[in-house]
């Protein structure tokens, strides 16, 4: 199975919030993305709601439930309580569990697996009994597996954050997808799916697959929303550039 595209919203989130007005349509991208051939959307609500508001989580639902019934929906965020009450609401198709702090600008670890073992697995069990997928976002890390596997997850999402940062330096992005490669083995070996996630791009993005051929998922918002804004700025000026001649009544 080719590696599915999850379109993240979160920076189209942020744009929205700049202003009390309703466009960028987070639903409204989310369409276009699901329209383009996207197999699903991701989204990572933070508790001060600074993108991802939890009233955009219903509408989310509605839309691939209405108008995309094949398409997967995939909730991030650290699994406190009202994390989980949220997302047992929404049922989404997957959850992906992420150790973040909530002064955190944006993900930057994987789940510490061997010392957070105990508490992971009754989350992991709720969230199976609800019928979500269960991915746990994990670091570079071979040795951690084991563990990752002991949480009964289906999924790790590898981060790939300090790969996406070698995007001027070969030899580094080299070391990167040698650890980032060795720790999906360890994983698929011991019967966990493997996703991946953070900074990835166009550029990164073949030299990762084609280091983990079996890689289930992808999902992707900065790089993404960057070139939806880069290869759509000339479009978009043409059309104001129309409103701007239009002169209404002559
Ligand atoms: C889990 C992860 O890697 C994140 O990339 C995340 O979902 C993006 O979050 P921000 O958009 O808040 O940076
Ligand atoms: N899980 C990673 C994700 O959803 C998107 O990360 P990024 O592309 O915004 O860095």
């Amino acid at each position: 199975m080719p590696t599915q595209l999850s379109v993240n919203l979160n920076a189209v989130a942020m744009l929205r919030n700049r202003r009390d007005l309703p466009w960028p349509s987070v639903t409204g991208l989310g369409r276009i993305a699901l329209n383009a051939g996207a197999h699903g959307l991701t989204v990572h609500p933070r508790p001060d709601q600074r993108h991802i508001r939890f009233s955009d989580l219903p509408e989310i639902r509605k839309l691939i439930d209405d108008e995309f019934p094949d398409a997967e929906l995939n909730i991030e965020g650290f699994p406190s309580d009202e994390f989980l009450n949220l997302v047992e609401t929404i049922s989404p198709e997957q959850v992906t569990l992420v150790p973040d702090d909530p002064s955190q600008p944006t993900s930057d670890h994987g789940f510490d697996f061997k010392a957070e073992l105990e508490r992971l697995k009754p989350i992991v069990r709720r969230l199976k009994d609800g019928n979500t997928r269960v991915s746990i976002f994990s670091d570079a890390d071979p040795n951690q597996m084991e563990a990752a596997a002991a949480t009964g997850c289906d999924r790790i999402e590898l981060y790939t954050g300090p790969y996406g940062a070698t995007y001027d330096n070969p030899d580094a992005a080299e070391s990167e997808l040698r650890a980032l490669g060795a720790t999906a083995d360890r994983a698929l070996s011991l019967g966990l799916g493997v996703n991946a996630g953070h900074d990835l791009t166009v550029s990164n993005l073949p030299p990762l697959i084609e280091r983990i051929p079996f890689l289930a998922e992808v999902s992707i918002g900065h790089g993404l929303t960057a070139d939806a804004l880069e290869f759509g700025m000339a479009e978009t000026v043409h059309r104001f550039r129309a409103a701007c001649d239009q002169r209404i009544g002559t």
